[in-house]
């Protein structure tokens, strides 16, 4: 390897020019970021800025207007459905609510993508959920129904769901959103122990500034005003050096 190629970042994704809306809507205009494979990244910005819609386009639900995606090198929109639907198995998504099935136990839940996309045996499936529940903190809790457990539980029933496939890439859409802090915590350092562990790239949309510090080896900052991305880098180091009036006010709840 010369050393030009071992100065590369190994990115497990990059934006090239992106554009993203819907209908006439513009959201997000020219971005032009990656995710370092391993990394927690941090999607961050006020209200409305497009930190959702970002999402979608990164796990497959909103084709970009313009610009290229690349998942594993591969331009994940230019790919035929066809191929474009295995490679997104390697992506994981917690939504807010966990998005479990309520009528489903927590086992039942965690065993429905192994049961649709593998051919592992039911022996084989139950073993896995047993793993991934007892990798989230779960473990002996899986006859239990998601309306038999409080929220934070319910988030980490929804990691062990997301991961359930082993994704390399692991998507939170603000996983701490109506947790109380010390499960907001718990719910960060699960994150944090996954990420080491594992190797997963963590990719976290969050306006909580606690989690954003503590959590975040990288971001991007959108901004709703212009339609773009104002800046990237570590968020404490954003805070603490950052020239743009916007990101320091943002990290700085206020302060200049
Ligand atoms: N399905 C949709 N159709 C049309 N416009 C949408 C749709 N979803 C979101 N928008 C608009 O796109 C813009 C960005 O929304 P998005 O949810 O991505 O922002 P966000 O940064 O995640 O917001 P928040 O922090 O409030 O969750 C907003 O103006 C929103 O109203």
């Amino acid at each position: 390897m010369t050393a030009v190629e071992q100065d590369q970042p190994d990115f497990a994704i990059r934006l090239e020019q992106v554009a993203l809306g819907y209908g006439d809507t513009l959201v997000q205009q020219d971005l032009s970021f990656g995710i370092r494979r391993g990394d927690v990244f941090i999607i961050m910005g006020g209200s409305g800025c497009g930190k959702s819609t970002v999402m979608r386009t990164l796990t497959g639900l909103l084709a970009p207007r313009q610009g290229r995606v690349l998942l594993r090198d591969a331009s994940l929109w230019e790919l035929p459905e066809a191929h474009r639907a295995p490679l997104l198995r390697q992506v994981g998504v917690m939504y807010q609510s966990g998005a479990l099935w309520s009528s489903m136990t927590l086992n039942e839940n965690v065993a429905l993508p192994l049961e649709q996309y593998t051919r592992l045996t039911a022996a084989q499936i139950r073993a896995v959920v047993d793993y991934k529940l007892a990798l989230v903190g779960l473990a002996g809790v899986g006859g239990l129904y998601p309306g038999q457990i409080s929220g934070g539980m319910r988030k980490r029933a929804g990691v062990a769901r997301a991961m359930a496939l082993d994704p390399d890439i692991l998507f939170f859409d603000e996983p701490s959103a109506g947790l109380d802090p010390l499960s907001a915590r718990r719910l960060d350092d699960l994150i944090l122990e996954l990420c080491a562990s594992l190797g997963t790239t963590m990719v976290v949309i969050t306006h909580d500034l606690d989690s954003i510090f503590l959590i975040g080896d990288d971001a991007v900052f959108l901004d709703a005003e212009t339609h773009t991305m104002l800046t990237t880098g570590n968020p404490r180091q954003l805070r603490d050096h950052s020239k743009i009036p916007e990101v320091r006010a943002f990290l700085r709840r206020g302060e200049s």
